[in-house]
C-alpha cells in the first residue's frame, strides 16, 4: 500500500494582515523544527494579500514549510475584475490552494461545476488544488451524508483524468462542525474519509487512490489531531482556528508527523 506523508494546512481565512502573516509564519518555523518535516508536509494558506509577505520569509529563511491560497479564479486572466488567477499564485510560489470550501460555495455560491473549474485552472498552474467537501447539518442528520459527500466529490472532479486527479489532496469538512467546536468523531470522519477513497479508486484506480491524501477538518486542536489522523483514510487536516495560533499549530503538526511534541 502506499504511503501518504500526512499532511497539516492551516486556512487563516479572512484573518490576519501581511505584517501580522510575517510574525505568524516566524513564531511557527521557530516552534517547529526542521526534523519534522522529515514526516509532515505543514503549509499555511493566508488571505492573498499576505502571499507576497510569506514568500519573502519562506524563502529568506529558508524556511520549510509551504504556502497556499484560499482560492484563484477559473480564468486565467482577462476582463474578471477581483479574481486572482492561478498564474499569479504559482508566480508567488504558492505549492497549493484551497477550492470549494464550504464557506465559498454556501457564501458565494460555488457550485461543483465552478469547483472543477477552479480544481482545472489550479492543475493548469501547477498547483495543487485542496478539494474541499462536506455536508450540512441535515443532511448528517438524515443520514445522507456518505452519499453527499460521494456526489460532492464527483461533481468537483467530473472527467478529470487519472493523471490529473493524483494531483489533487481531498479535504473533507463537515460544515456542522466549522469554528463551532464540535468534532467529527474519528470513526465518523473515517467513514466519510473511506468513501472518499473507494470514489478515487473507481475514478482512477488503486494506485491513484492509494497516493491522493485526504484531509480532515473542522475543529481540529492540538487535542483531537492525533486520534483523527490515526484513522486509515485520514492522511492530515484543515485547521481553521487552531492555526492562527502558532504553539498549537506547531504542536499538532508535531502530533501529525508522530511526535514527540516540540
Ligand atoms: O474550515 C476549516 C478549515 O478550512 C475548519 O475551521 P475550524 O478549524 O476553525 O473549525
Amino acid at each position: 500500500m502506499a504511503t501518504r506523508k500526512p499532511l497539516i494546512a492551516g486556512n487563516w481565512k479572512c484573518n490576519l494582515n501581511h505584517l501580522e502573516a510575517i510574525a505568524l509564519v516566524q513564531k511557527i518555523a521557530f516552534a517547529l523544527p526542521a526534523k519534522y518535516f522529515d514526516h509532515v508536509d505543514v503549509t499555511v494558506i493566508p488571505p492573498f494579500t499576505d502571499i507576497r509577505s510569506v514568500q519573502t520569509v519562506v524563502d529568506g529563511d529558508k524556511l520549510l514549510l509551504t504556502y497556499g491560497a484560499q482560492d484563484l479564479s477559473q480564468h486565467d486572466s482577462g476582463a474578471y475584475t477581483g479574481e486572482i488567477s492561478g498564474a499569479f499564485l504559482a508566480k508567488l510560489g504558492c505549492t497549493f490552494v484551497v477550492v470549494g470550501h464550504s464557506e465559498r460555495r454556501t457564501l458565494h455560491g460555488e457550485t461543483d461545476e465552478i469547483v472543477l473549474a477552479k480544481t482545472t485552472a489550479a492543475l493548469r498552474h501547477e498547483l495543487t488544488p485542496i478539494v474541499c467537501i462536506g455536508e450540512g447539518l441535515d443532511v448528517r442528520e438524515a443520514g445522507d451524508h456518505v452519499a453527499h459527500n460521494v456526489a460532492q466529490l464527483r461533481g468537483s472532479l467530473a472527467g478529470l483524468t487519472a493523471e490529473q486527479i493524483a494531483r489533487v489532496v481531498i479535504a473533507y469538512e463537515p460544515v456542522w462542525a466549522i469554528g463551532t467546536g464540535r468534532v467529527a468523531s474519528a470513526s465518523d470522519a473515517q467513514e466519510v474519509c473511506a468513501a472518499v477513497r473507494a470514489t478515487l479508486r473507481e475514478l482512477a484506480g488503486d494506485d491513484v487512490a492509494g497516493s491522493v491524501r485526504v484531509l480532515y477538518g473542522g475543529s481540529v486542536n492540538a487535542k483531537n489531531v492525533g486520534e483523527i489522523v490515526g484513522q486509515p483514510d485520514i492522511d492530515g487536516a484543515l485547521v481553521g482556528g487552531a492555526s492562527l495560533k502558532s504553539d498549537e499549530f506547531a504542536t499538532l503538526s508535531a502530533i501529525a508527523a508522530g511526535g514527540p511534541l516540540p
